[in-house]
């Protein structure tokens, strides 16, 4: 069995769905900024207020390269900007993995994530309108690494098990 990436923007829906497809799939499911919280043993927000940002890209790309060396299969829950640095897209294309993108609208991302911000650094100081913003220009760049995933799924106005179930149609 293939290694199954799920990634998109923070608030897509990553740690949510693959959770779900996890029980269905009876495949171990690891979030990567968990893997990588639970190895350095600080939180997301505290390595980027103490070591920055640098830093943790350089974590993330290390960590992200150990579990896709995990001989077992597993289902990956990538950090919203893992795609975009440090060529990991390149490793989205590899023949032992499933990689999707689940894809979301701005207006998607904004309700979901004004809801719950203040674990995410790059969003936790900005108003409704600054985040709008910031998420409209952050995707326009972001989006080159995430369409290198080899399947899309779009998730506008679905629920968890809608989104599900459209994995599953694209694994069978
Ligand atoms: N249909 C849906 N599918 C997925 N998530 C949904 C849906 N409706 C609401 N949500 C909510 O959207 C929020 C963001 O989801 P989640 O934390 O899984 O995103 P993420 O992509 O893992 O974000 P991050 O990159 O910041 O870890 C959660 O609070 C989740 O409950
Ligand atoms: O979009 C991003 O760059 C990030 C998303 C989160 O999953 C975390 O990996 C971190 O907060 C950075
Ligand atoms: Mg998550």
């Amino acid at each position: 069995m293939k290694k199954i990436i799920l990634l998109g923007y923070m608030g897509c829906g990553k740690s949510t769905i693959a959770k779900e497809l996890s029980k269905k799939l009876e495949i171990p499911f690891v979030d990567l900024d968990e893997f990588i919280e639970k190895k350095v043993k600080m939180t997301i927000k505290s390595i980027f207020a103490e070591k920055g940002e640098i830093h943790f890209r350089k974590l993330e790309h290390e960590y992200f390269v150990e579990l896709l060396n995990f001989t077992e299969p597993i289902i990956i829950g990538l950090g919203g900007g893992t795609p975009c640095y440090a060529n990991n897209h390149e490793l989205l294309k590899g023949e032992d993995v499933f990689s999707i993108y689940l894809k979301a609208s701005i207006e998607t991302l904004v309700a979901r994530l004004s809801l719950n911000k203040s674990n995410r650094p790059l969003i936790a100081d900005k108003t409704d309108v600054e985040m709008k913003e910031f998420i409209a220009t952050h995707l326009f760049e972001r989006s080159y690494y995430y369409n290198q995933a080899q399947h899309i799924v779009p998730v506008d106005q679905k629920t968890i098990e809608e989104t599900v179930e459209d994995i599953l149609a694209i694994l069978a």
